[in-house]
């Protein structure tokens, strides 16, 4: 097998002493708990009314594909890709990387995400339904951060798993700078 590069081999490195040295805030059991709540409370409210589920990737999709297993009714799926952390701990601008294809005009929408953080996604993309013309607009998040500089204040999630204390944070989705994002729980890197 080729061997990596020495950046590679850095990276390599430091990842899994990111992993070694992290602090585990919520394991893979209280995860599956907090979906099991999230999946049977999206299913008593739109159960019977044919939503659309929309990812937000990159950070959704683990989430997503979590949730929708638990949903027994009919839905659609389709992803749009919005991004302001680009591999960084430190939000910017937000861009757009793709809309969604599935037309929300009439359609009861539901946005998954993986995390409200400062909530600057999450508000851009309810904008966006809302001018789309979404019949109603459910948002989803498996953890919410907790901290008071939402960009909207009071800004939450319709259904949310679980809070996290206001460090950055790995795993279920979630990366560090484009890693872990496979790691089968939430964790934060020991000492920050
Ligand atoms: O509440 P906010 O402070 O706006 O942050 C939350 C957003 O940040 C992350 O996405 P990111 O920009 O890292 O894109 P990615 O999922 O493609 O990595 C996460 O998946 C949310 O979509
Ligand atoms: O704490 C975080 N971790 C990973 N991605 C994020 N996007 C916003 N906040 C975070």
């Amino acid at each position: 097998m080729p061997k990596l590069l020495p950046d590679e081999q850095d990276s390599l490195s430091s990842m899994r002493d990111l992993m070694n040295n992290a602090d585990c805030l919520i394991d893979q059991s209280q995860v599956e708990q907090a979906l099991d709540r999230m999946a049977a409370d999206i299913t008593a409210s739109l159960g019977d009314k044919l939503p659309v589920f929309y990812c937000v990737m990159n950070g959704g999709l683990i989430t997503t594909g979590h949730l929708l297993t638990r949903l027994g009714f009919p839905l659609e799926v389709d992803y749009l890709h919005a991004t302001r952390y680009r591999g960084d701990t430190r939000g910017g601008e937000l861009f757009w990387r793709v809309s969604p294809e599935i037309p929300m005009a009439g359609r009861h929408v539901v946005i998954v995400d993986d995390i409200l953080d400062e909530g600057t996604t999450l508000a851009a993309i309810l904008d966006y339904c809302h001018q789309a013309g979404a019949a109603s607009i459910s948002t989803a998040v498996l953890v919410d951060k907790r901290h008071d500089r939402k960009a909207v204040a009071g800004l939450k999630a319709d259904y949310c798993g679980l809070e996290v204390a206001d460090r950055y944070v790995f795993g279920f989705g979630m990366d560090y700078k484009g890693y872990w994002r496979n790691a089968p729980g939430i964790f934060a890197p020991r000492g920050q």
